[in-house]
């Protein structure tokens, strides 16, 4: 067991995902959520990751729950937060939000702290310069399911020190997993290529040229994609999706990027994907 605390800001989907994989590395976890209901249901979405991973993932289930759960602190305020040696920052997929979390965190964290910011398709740059030093802060991208996917991209910002870098590299292999590190532009390498294809998915949907299931079996059995590009978009959230497209369209002011209107609609309509149970397909 590492003697180092990590604190997970943010308890949603990446939330859950990351502190399970923390706290099964051996690290202590401070999970926390300005929400009520979510750090109600935080603990019972952790099992159901893991039991997924399990199953998912040879190996996955060598540290029993119960080691892994009794690592992990769920709570609404921030104590303890001043200890931690690393603060990952997996908050909703807007930049005031995330604004007012840094100034609120500023207040507490230690100042060799590192930051990890993860963020789908927001500037890594524009995000640390809300924080006191950014040199300390680096775009940590996930892959959504956290336990299940090995690869993460690495964002440098702006003022990103190669410090800061190694630090944060040594940190996620030490989690198992491998990093690709990248330069800084909204939607990085991953969503700027993956939110144009499940955009466009939903065009085609809206177009009435295909249902989703239909685009989804093209693409999983014609290009290999062992997840279709609709079944992706209820996976990591449509509302996340939606956020993401906005961020993009005004960070490139390019028409390429537009939000397909059938999205928001379901968005509207609470249909948000696996989260709420419904989204293209029913959970
Ligand atoms: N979902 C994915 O597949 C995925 C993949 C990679 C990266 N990301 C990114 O990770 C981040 C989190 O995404 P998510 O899917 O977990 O979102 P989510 O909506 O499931 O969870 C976000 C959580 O942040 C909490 N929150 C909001 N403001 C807060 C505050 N002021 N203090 C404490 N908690 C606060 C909310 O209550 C919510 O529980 C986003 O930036 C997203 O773009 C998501």
């Amino acid at each position: 067991m590492h003697n180092q605390l990590i604190a997970i800001i943010g308890a949603g989907v990446m939330g859950c995902a990351t502190a399970l994989d923390v706290a099964r590395a051996g690290y202590r976890v401070i999970l926390q959520d300005h929400s009520e209901s979510v750090i109600a249901q935080a603990p019972d979405v952790i099992r159901r990751e893991y039991r997924s991973a399990c199953f998912l993932k040879q190996g996955y289930g060598e540290v029993p729950l119960d080691i892994i759960m009794d690592r992990i602190s769920f709570q609404m305020h921030d104590e303890g937060v001043e200890e931690a040696s690393i603060i990952i920052e997996n908050v909703t997929e807007n930049i005031e939000s995330k604004k007012e979390v840094y100034a609120r965190l500023s207040q507490k964290v230690r100042p060799d702290a590192l930051y990890a910011l993860n963020t789908s398709c927001i500037s890594v740059t524009k995000l640390a310069s809300f924080l006191p030093d950014p040199r300390r802060a680096i775009g940590v991208h996930l892959m959504n399911p956290v336990p299940v996917k090995s690869m993460v991209e690495v964002i440098n910002g702006h003022h990103t020190t190669p410090e800061t870098e190694q630090e944060m590299v040594a940190f996620l292999e030490s989690l198992g997993k491998n990093t690709v590190v990248i330069e800084d532009l909204p939607g990085f390498v991953s969503n700027r290529l993956s939110h144009l294809l499940m955009n466009e998915a939903a065009f085609i949907v809206q177009d009435g040229i295909a249902t989703a299931g239909q685009i989804d079996a093209i693409m999983k059995k014609g290009f290999n994609y062992q997840m279709g590009p609709l079944e992706t978009a209820d996976l990591i959230g449509l509302d996340t999706v939606v956020h993401s497209l906005k961020v993009l369209y005004d960070s490139y002011q390019d028409p390429k990027f537009r939000c397909c209107p059938l999205l928001q609609k379901m968005v509207d309509a609470g249909h948000w994907g696996r989260k709420t149970g419904q989204g293209f397909y029913a959970y």
